[in-house]
């Protein structure tokens, strides 16, 4: 049965924009940075990406929970998004692996929903204004004034300076093996995975080409990777502010010191990029969805690509630089976005390291990006090889 809350909601910008609907999911009032995504499909693993955390999310795809929810999809054990923004929810899902409705699991995790929103005004609203502070009210709290619901909003912290690590990492360590992800046969070597709010399908990918890997808190350390016999190290995505990741940029550069294989995805790209002494910077409106065309600068290649970033790496797309932090050599930009030029991906020429801002992992899809995860094997092997001459 559906259960569609549909009590009043209104769904509030800073700048005093003012949206009305109807409620989704749970009732009552979210914070958030309001932010548009232009997935078609895969709003299950949207929604439970740790990378959405303080986000409220709006779908620009106007019908959303048509194919219900079910057990496989998620991309960590709960739903992160601050809140959720449709214009059509389906009233009843149709699917052979749904289980429930989009509308029950916003529900069971407090997530406060708006629908019947004209998201397509509202996301050019935010392209051309920028991605803001934000708040869904629903039920009782839509019935304060408009001018109580924007102070309300505003008196958030912005996304721009926020660490959120902490919230969305794993609080003791854990080991994925490959014979649990289809892989016959001894694994073939062993890495940590620094989570920053990693999503379960990247461990899948490492382990599933034979990789043991270590997933480890966000405040992990050298020793702490060296204790598990890692070979190499990946840093996963995450939500937050790169710029206040310092200790997770120190530990790179440890790494990176210790001449061990590095890759990294979306925050570990901005990681990489602070460790050899770039900035990183707010984009307007960021690169969410999972149509996102991406240049790899080596092929002449076009991937199309799964991207959700608000903050990206300040670095050169044309040549070969040394890295401002001088020791770590040559790096280049190794892949970069055909929409606005912003820089994709990271390659060190002189040291294993690579990162691309996107998500190879790529659930739900597309796949031309999976070329990354056997990159990553072949630094492995080669520093493997260069350790036993
Ligand atoms: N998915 C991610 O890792 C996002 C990284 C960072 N929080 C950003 O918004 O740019």
């Amino acid at each position: 049965m559906n259960s569609l809350s549909n009590l009043p909601a209104v769904l509030v910008l800073e700048d005093g924009r003012i949206f009305r609907g109807r409620s989704y999911g749970a009732v009552g009032t979210t914070l958030g940075e309001a932010v548009f995504t232009t997935g078609m499909t895969g709003y299950q693993e949207t929604l439970t990406d740790p990378s959405y955390a303080h986000q409220i999310i709006v779908q620009t795809f106007p019908h959303i929970g048509n194919t219900g929810v079910n057990s496989e999809d998620p991309e960590s054990t709960r739903m992160w998004a601050a809140g959720y923004v449709v214009r059509d929810a389906a009233r009843r899902p149709s699917n052979w692996r749904s289980e429930r409705t989009l509308d029950e699991d916003l529900v069971e995790y407090g997530i406060v929903g708006i629908q019947g929103v004209d998201t397509r005004a509202l996301t050019r609203h935010l392209r051309d204004a920028g991605a803001m502070k934000s708040g869904i009210f629903s039920g009782d709290d839509a019935a304060k004034s408009d001018a109580e619901l924007v102070e309300l909003v505003k008196a958030q912290p912005s996304m721009a300076g926020r660490n959120i690590s902490a919230e969305v990492s794993v609080d003791t360590a854990y080991i994925v093996e490959p014979a649990d992800h289809g892989y016959t046969g001894e694994p073939k070597r062993t890495v940590a995975a620094i989570d920053l709010g990693m999503k379960s399908m990247t461990p899948h990918r490492l382990a599933e080409r034979g990789l043991r890997v270590h997933v480890l808190p966000y405040n992990a350390t050298l020793e702490d990777i060296k204790a598990t016999g890692a070979e190499g190290v990946f840093f996963s995505n995450g939500p937050g502010d790169p710029a206040t990741a310092t200790a997770q940029v120190e530990l790179v550069r440890s790494v990176l010191d210790a001449g061990m294989p590095y890759f990294g995805i979306c925050f570990g790209n901005q990681i990489l990029g602070r460790a050899l002494g770039f900035d990183t910077y707010k984009l307007r409106f960021g690169h969410r969805g999972i149509n996102q065309p991406v240049m790899d600068k080596a092929t002449g290649r076009v991937e199309i690509t799964s991207q959700n970033h608000g903050f990206a790496v300040d670095a050169p797309i044309e040549g070969t630089v040394t890295a401002p932090v001088e020791r770590f050599g040559k790096v280049e930009v190794s892949h970069y976005s055909l929409n606005d030029h912003v820089v994709e991906g990271l390659s060190c020429l002189d040291i294993p390291a690579f990162s691309v801002q996107y998500h190879p992992e790529a659930a739900s899809g597309p796949h031309d990006a999976a070329y990354l995860f056997d990159r990553f094997m072949t630094a492995l092997d080669s520093a493997a090889e260069k350790d036993s001459k």
